[in-house]
């Protein structure tokens, strides 16, 4: 067990597999454990880190799959995710979005989603689009395949 509270580390030293972040608004959150229920097996493949509550559902669900807890989205939690991109760390993102809701941490949720434009970050923002996602090898194959020429050069 890391200190990170997963069994593998996500520093970087566990390279085989892409580093995919799921978070989900409360109004999704049992459509992402469905989601993560129904392609566990492909879930299996990624090193998983996830916003507070989302990450503990899908724990509890799937105990099988290697899910990092981060803060909860309103403590932060999107600030982490925003900042792995920020440092070359993450290949995917899957924000399960509540559009009907107002969030008082809208700032971040926009921030979060600005960083992964800005990096090129594949990033689903609905169910459907995740399940397209998941079966993508531009996801699987990220930080090798972009051709973005600025982001390439931001890469670490
Ligand atoms: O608020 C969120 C994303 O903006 C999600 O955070 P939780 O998974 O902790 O509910």
């Amino acid at each position: 067990m890391q200190a990170n509270g997963s069994e593998h580390p996500v520093d970087g030293s566990d390279v085989d597999r892409p580093v995919l972040a799921l978070v989900a608004h409360d109004a999704k959150k049992d459509v992402i454990v469905a989601f993560a229920e129904r392609n566990r097996d492909k879930l299996s493949g990624f090193r998983l880190v996830a916003t507070g509550t989302t990450g503990g559902r899908i724990k509890d669900a799937c105990p099988e799959l290697d899910v990092t807890r981060l803060k909860s989205g309103p403590l932060g939690g999107d600030q982490q995710i925003g900042a792995m991109i920020a440092e070359g760390q993450l290949d995917g993102l899957m924000f399960f979005v509540d559009p009907l809701s107002p969030m008082p941490h809208d700032v971040d949720v926009k921030a979060l989603m600005r960083l992964a434009l800005v990096y090129d970050i594949p990033m689903a923002l609905n169910l459907s689009t995740a399940e397209i996602l998941l079966r993508s090898a531009r996801l699987t194959g990220l930080s090798s395949t972009s051709t973005t020429p600025q982001i390439a050069d931001l890469r670490p």
